[in-house]
């Protein structure tokens, strides 16, 4: 593990780490904000998955999460959102391939060989984070957009694991909507049953563990109605019993000013959560 940036931040430290990840067969970065209590204690962590286009660094110079990460001693942790490199698969599209890798397991060619940020971000980042940080195992997700569709999936898949789980403006229904199909399509195949894994609405239906589900969503989102359809998951768990807290925010569009706007309240509700 190299670490490659540092600086001071409400009264902590925001670092970007460079390591050789097994699962994805490349080198990845990652960025993790530990607040100043990480000097005397153990801090619980909360994952941040971010979207399309995206590396580790959107969140940690748009949202301002910093600041209430240090009011609530939670440590912050924001993976890049696909492998990388010269020898990683990629697609001249924003939608496919390197900054897009939708947070599965690929199992079609060219992309198996390293997309599988499914395996990256439940096993193989927590392992590394809490062996090298001040972090115990107490552990909550979040994200937005494709990455509000890793942590709700993430999540619904892995009861007993996370304490907590959020998303802004999250894909919630991949399987039904133009991003997934064509994402879903290039790394699982044609096979629909195989989608089924990875798609929030689908996995609420039968989800083990009633994990209450925060999920923040602007009524001025330009691709809610194309991409998002949060209609759906209110739908799917009106049917599960499932219990989740949709709040249609209005005026907000699909920017980090919204994800801004209201960080410091899912933090707070992560925070309550990990206590
Ligand atoms: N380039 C595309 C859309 C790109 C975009 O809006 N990316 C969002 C996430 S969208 C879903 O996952 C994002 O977080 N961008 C980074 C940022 O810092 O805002 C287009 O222009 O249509």
């Amino acid at each position: 593990m190299e670490l490659i940036e540092q600086h001071t931040c409400f009264g902590g430290r925001q670092e970007v780490w460079r390591h050789r990840s097994g699962v994805l067969d490349c080198e990845m970065r990652f960025a993790v904000y530990l607040p100043p209590q990480a000097r005397q204690r153990r801090l619980p962590v909360l994952y941040w998955l971010s979207g399309l286009t995206c590396s580790e660094q959107n969140f940690i110079t748009k949202a301002g999460a910093q600041r209430h990460a240090a009011e609530h001693g939670v440590i912050l942790v924001a993976p890049d959102t696909s492998p990388r490199g010269d020898g990683v698969a990629n697609d001249e599209a924003y939608d496919l391939g390197q900054g897009a890798g939708f947070y599965v397991n690929a199992t079609q060619a060219p992309w198996s060989s390293h997309f599988r940020m499914y395996d990256y971000v439940v096993d193989e980042l927590p392992r590394l984070v809490e062996a090298h940080f001040p972090a115990d195992d107490r552990r909550s997700i979040s994200g937005h957009s494709m990455g509000g569709h890793g942590a709700l999936v993430v999540a619904l898949r892995n009861p007993g694991r996370y304490r907590s789980a959020s998303a802004f403006s999250p894909i919630v229904a991949p399987s039904q909507v133009a991003w997934g199909e064509k994402a879903f399509a290039a790394y699982l195949g044609d096979d629909r049953e195989a989608w089924k894994a990875y798609d929030a609405v689908e996995l609420l239906r039968t989800a083990p563990e009633k994990l209450p589900l925060l999920v923040d969503q602007g009524d001025a989102d330009e691709f809610l109605e194309s991409q998002l359809r949060p209609e759906l998951l209110r739908a799917a768990a009106e049917v599960a019993g499932h219990p989740l807290q949709l709040r249609m925010q209005p005026g907000y569009d699909h920017s980090y000013y919204f994800i801004g706007s209201f960080i410091g309240e899912h933090i707070a509700h992560h925070a309550a959560a990990l206590r």
